[in-house]
């Protein structure tokens, strides 16, 4: 049994893998377990990690000074965001993420059948969040990175980080026959600029995040840098390489180039914990207010490794 402590909220909670019924027995107390009696309660796995999922999602968008992003300074380079919009989407998710869990209980297998499912469920989400923001598109790709990632945690609670991306990546290459060739934003700056998008990423199994954000978070935290610091690196690690198509919708391949390089030439000055990488961060931060870009798409795939982060080690 390991402990997971989910500080600062001061929640502290002990998860033992979940057992066949699916539930995970996790000890709930307040403090330290070793001075406070702590009690059991069943608690299912789908909630669990809906729970995990949606703080993943919280943290990303608490995460400040993040350049161009809603944070807890501001709107960023965003006219119809704020962070309360943001708490207010992602809590509305909650239920929506269980069920894709649920689902991929139910389900069982990897397979076109779960694809179809989760494609059902996200569709239902996208409308839950734009119904409780008002129709501002606040984590649509975060329901897609999210929803996989969940689902491919429930089919299999032992998988570690690198194969619950990946069997995330399997069901992603499965089609759903419900889709519709809506044209989003994403698709017209694939079809402008010939690049992938947060579909490609998810079918890949998530590169930016497995080679690039989890990597940098874990060499962040291993050089002493502040939680806040080694997760705002990791955003970094991931605009550094990622084709992220809100950056491209907003202020096109100069928009892309700016965000790429800035983030950087933050982490070669040594990172957001020091101060040469603060100095650069805030250059960045001007500079993409500037272009009106925002990398929407990286802040996505934080919220994909943090939660990785947490339910890899389940
Ligand atoms: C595949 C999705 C993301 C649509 O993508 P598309 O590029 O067409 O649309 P859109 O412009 O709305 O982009 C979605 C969002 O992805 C994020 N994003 C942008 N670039 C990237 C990138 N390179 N990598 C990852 N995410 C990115 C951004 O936040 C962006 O807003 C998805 O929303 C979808 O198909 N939804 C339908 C319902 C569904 O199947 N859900 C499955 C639930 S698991
Ligand atoms: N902290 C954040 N601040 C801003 N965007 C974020 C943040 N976290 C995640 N995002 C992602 O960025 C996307 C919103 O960016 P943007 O408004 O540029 O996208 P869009 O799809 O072009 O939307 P719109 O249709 O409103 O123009 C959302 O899908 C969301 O998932």
């Amino acid at each position: 049994m390991k402990a997971l402590d989910l500080q600062p909220r001061g929640i502290l909670r002990e998860h033992r893998n979940s057992d066949a019924s699916g539930s995970c027995a996790i000890l709930v107390g307040a403090g330290s377990p070793a001075k406070r009696p702590a009690q059991a309660t069943e608690f299912p796995l789908a909630d669990h990690l809906a729970d995990l999922a949606v703080e993943a999602l919280i943290d990303e968008a608490d995460l400040s000074p993040k350049p161009g992003l809603v944070d807890r300074r501001g709107n960023g380079a965003h006219h119809d965001m704020t962070l309360a919009l943001m708490h207010a989407s992602a809590l509305a998710l909650w239920p929506c993420l269980r069920n894709m869990a649920e689902a991929a209980q139910a389900i069982g297998t990897l397979g076109q059948p779960l694809r179809a499912t989760l494609g059902q469920l996200g569709r239902e989400g996208e409308a839950v969040m734009l119904a409780a923001t008002g129709g501002v598109n606040t984590h649509r790709g975060a329901i897609w990175a999210l929803g996989l990632l969940v689902a491919s945690k429930a089919l299999d609670t032992q998988a570690d980080t690198n194969t619950l991306a990946a069997r995330a990546g399997r069901i992603a290459l499965f089609d759903d026959p419900a889709m519709t060739t809506q044209d989003s934003h994403g698709l017209q700056v694939r079809r402008r600029y010939g690049t992938g998008g947060a579909r490609e990423q998810a079918q890949q199994g998530f590169p930016a995040v497995i080679g690039h954000g989890l990597p940098q978070l874990q060499r962040s935290r291993a050089a002493g840098a502040s939680e806040p610091h080694a997760r705002l690196d990791a955003l970094l690690a991931i605009m550094a390489v990622l084709n992220d198509t809100c950056v491209l919708w907003r202020s096109g391949p100069a928009g892309l180039a700016a965000v790429q390089h800035g983030a950087r030439t933050v982490l070669s000055e040594g990172g957001s914990a020091t101060l040469a990488g603060r100095r650069q961060l805030r250059r960045l931060d001007q500079h993409l207010l500037h272009l009106n870009a925002s990398p929407g798409g990286a802040a996505d795939l934080l919220a994909a490794c943090l939660f990785l982060d947490k339910a890899g080690s389940l």
